[in-house]
């Protein structure tokens, strides 16, 4: 038996891990019951052990009384298939260009592997979790995506923006105690599958949730001020610093923003994105102080912060 207070492999002695979970008792409060939207990027499941990592956290949320909801990418291994398959892909404003051959493979990787390997990680510590898509029970309608991207319009084929989410089927699996884990094919209205940006479907689902709040997992470390030369990260922003930001940013970080300024838009009142390449990155942003990446708040929250309403 150890020693009292003696540090353990994890570093911690026993009362330094007694304070961290007493830290956790406000969190536990103002979480239970509460729907979290956590979308995990394709980037950051980057080996088996932080997938692990991530499943252990949606289970361990579960059982703290939290209500998680997950929702989920898979682009790289989208284009490693693509790749595979000899199909040409590419990216225009953080979005891919998607063919009827490529939509094929969206398809086939994020329902028939992506989803598949994510809800047996968690189902591995019990039978909590169902997978689905947007063509389940009419959970999302997709409408075709336009862009303008330096004053051009750009066809991206058949990308979708979500135009409406019917969260019942994901409602039923939460009342039963389930964990609803989402991957973001979604037809149109004459049934058409299209492609949709993971953050933009997670936020639409998580507005029409009424979430309390939506969690961004991806592999940088936040929303960096001047990406990619200055190292600096920006920790908290409002919705309105945020709206006049975006039209400076670059690729990916495109539709990720854009997801968590509609998301606290739409009635959150706060979006955060994490570096979901730090183990258990999930659990530190729930439950403890660490304040890790950067959280967008939205206008009427921070004002009433600065009110000293909150
Ligand atoms: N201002 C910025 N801050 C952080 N990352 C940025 C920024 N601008 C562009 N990026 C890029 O966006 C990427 C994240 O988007 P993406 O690759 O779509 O991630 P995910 O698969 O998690 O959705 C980062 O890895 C980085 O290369
Ligand atoms: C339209 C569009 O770009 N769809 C994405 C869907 C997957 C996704 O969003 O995955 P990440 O979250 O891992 O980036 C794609 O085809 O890559």
């Amino acid at each position: 038996m150890s020693e009292p207070n003696e540090a353990t492999p994890a570093g911690l002695g026993p009362r330094e891990k007694a304070a961290v979970l007493a830290e956790a008792l406000p969190w536990l409060n103002d979480y239970a019951g509460a729907t979290i939207v956590i979308k995990y990027g394709g980037n950051a499941m980057i080996d088996d052990e932080l997938k692990r990592a991530f499943a252990e956290d949606i289970v361990f949320l579960r059982r703290c009384g939290v209500q998680p909801v997950v929702v989920h990418g898979g682009g790289p291994q989208i284009s490693s298939m693509l790749k595979r398959l000899d199909i040409d892909s590419e990216f225009r404003g953080g979005l891919r260009v998607t063919t009827p051959a490529a939509m094929d493979v969206v398809r086939m990787v994020l329902m028939g592997q992506v989803n598949r390997e994510l809800v047996g990680l968690v189902n591995g510590h019990g039978p909590l979790a169902v997978g689905l898509s947007g063509e389940d029970a009419g959970l999302f309608t997709a409408t075709r995506k336009g862009l303008l991207l330096d004053g051009e319009d750009v066809d991206l084929g058949l990308v979708g923006e979500v135009s409406q989410v019917r969260p019942e089927a994901v409602r039923d699996l939460m009342e039963a105690g389930r964990i609803p884990v989402v991957a973001t094919v979604a037809p149109d209205e004459d049934g058409t599958v299209h492609n949709v940006n993971a953050d933009t479907a997670a936020a639409a689902l998580a507005v029409a949730l009424g979430a309390e709040k939506l969690v961004v997992l991806t592999d940088v470390a936040g929303l960096y001020r001047n990406w990619p030369e200055d190292p600096e990260i920006i920790t908290g922003i409002t919705a309105s610093e945020l709206r006049e930001m975006l039209p400076t940013l670059q690729s990916g970080m495109v539709p990720k923003m854009e997801a968590c300024l509609a998301a606290v838009e739409g009635g959150l009142s706060r979006a955060t994105v994490l570096d979901g390449r730090v183990p258990h990155a999930l659990l530190l942003e729930i439950f403890t102080n660490a304040g890790v990446g950067t959280q967008v708040i939205a206008d009427r929250v921070a004002n009433d912060a600065s009110e000293g309403k909150s």
